[in-house]
């Protein structure tokens, strides 16, 4: 390099060891990791399909008053759409702060289960008439027998949930027993990671 080279000769030498510098970088990674430079250059860290399903029904579930179990459920489409999303609540109308979030109370009228909806319920009257044929259902409980009921007949084909808290309890044993006859697969999820954070400052 001459020390009197010109305004233009510099610019030269800047793009030329810049395109350098870009070679040697994205051979260092078809080096590392074995793909196509143009492969490597995606986000590493990005969720997959069904660990971000079932965060969408856990994020969901937050939205739950109960105060003993936040259940949250998410419906996904063949082509990796959700089509619908639910929580248990009371209906509309029915405000938390007349109704009960008790359970097992000597008054029976105020017991929450004579109340609320539960998340998949939620979930499928969601959906807005869409179907729901061919369907998957991310749940973070294993379905009742009443849910399971709506289930099998708007046509969901698979059910993923996290906890199976209840399994001993008559209705899940309901649920299984129908779940099995209806055809319908149904596993606990196992996500592929144990946390993810979300901060809104994060952008
Ligand atoms: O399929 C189900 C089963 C239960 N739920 C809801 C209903 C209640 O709000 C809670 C369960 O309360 P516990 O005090 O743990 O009995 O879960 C649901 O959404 N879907
Ligand atoms: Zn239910």
């Amino acid at each position: 390099m001459s020390l009197s080279s010109t305004k233009e000769d510099t610019s030269t030498l800047a793009n030329q060891l810049e395109k350098s510098l870009t070679i040697k970088a994205e051979t260092t990674e078809i080096e590392s990791n074995g793909l196509s430079p143009k492969k490597s250059h995606k986000h590493q860290n990005y969720l997959i399909w069904d660990d971000y399903f079932m965060a969408m029904a856990l994020l969901s579930a937050k939205r739950s008053k109960d105060p003993v179990t936040q259940v949250g459920a998410c419906i996904v489409d063949k082509q990796n759409r959700i089509v619908a999303i639910g929580y248990n609540g009371f209906p509309r109308n029915c405000s938390d702060d007349v109704f009960p979030w008790t359970k097992n109370s000597e008054d029976s009228m105020e017991d929450k289960k004579l109340y609320v909806v539960h998340a998949e319920a939620n979930a499928i009257l969601n959906s807005n008439s869409t179907s729901l044929v061919g369907t998957c259902l991310y749940t973070t409980l294993f379905p009742c027998n009443e849910c399971t009921k709506l289930i099998i007949q708007s046509g969901i084909q698979r059910v993923l949930y996290i906890s199976d808290k209840y399994a001993h309890k008559a209705k899940y044993r309901a649920s299984r027993r129908m779940l099995d006859a209806a055809r319908i697969t149904y596993s606990h999820y196992e996500p592929t990671q144990k946390e993810i954070v979300i901060n809104f400052n994060d952008i």
